[in-house]
């Protein structure tokens, strides 16, 4: 399988830390894990350190996306999915964990808590027009289709 190159820097509070990784061989994303301990009470967010920053090649983003896991047990999700790497950040990488669950949930150093993919950008400009072309949908959205 191909792979892009990007260049990670680890940071002096990643010490001991690995580094974001694959946990299978097929899978899409690289498990990173948290820097720090947070206590997140139910309906509480946290910017949570990964100890990692990262150059990642132009025309390339991460996206930085839940795991399953925490969020069917705990109800512990990233509240901005999928988080966005831009190219050009230089600043430490950090995962927003939200917990939607009830009940308080620790988050530990070294516990993995979201997944890193990397994903090809496509950039798009705009054409002010005055007419739009026609569809069969219309202006219909929002559940338009039926349930
Ligand atoms: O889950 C995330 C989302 C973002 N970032 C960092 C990297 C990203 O390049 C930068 C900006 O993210 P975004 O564009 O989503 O946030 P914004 O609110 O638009 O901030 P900015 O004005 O800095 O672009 O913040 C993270 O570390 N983790
Ligand atoms: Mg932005």
């Amino acid at each position: 399988m191909s792979a892009i190159t990007i260049e990670l820097k680890r940071l002096d509070h990643a010490e001991g830390l690995p580094e974001p990784a694959y946990a299978t061989d097929g899978a899409a994303g690289m498990d990173v894990v948290a820097a720090e301990d947070v206590d997140l009470e139910p309906g509480a967010r946290h910017a949570v350190a990964t100890g990692f920053a990262m150059a990642i090649p132009a025309g390339y983003e991460v996206q930085v996306r839940p795991r399953s896991g925490l969020a069917l047990k705990h109800g512990v999700t990233c509240l901005n999915t999928p988080g966005t790497i831009d190219s050009d950040y230089r600043g430490e990488v950090k995962v927003i964990l939200a917990n939607l669950g009830s009940e308080s949930f620790a988050v530990r150093r070294g516990e993995r808590i979201a997944q890193l993919v990397p994903a090809p950008v496509q950039r798009a400009v705009f054409a002010a027009v005055e007419t739009l072309s026609e569809t069969a949908r219309g202006e219909g959205g929002f559940g338009s289709t039926g349930r």
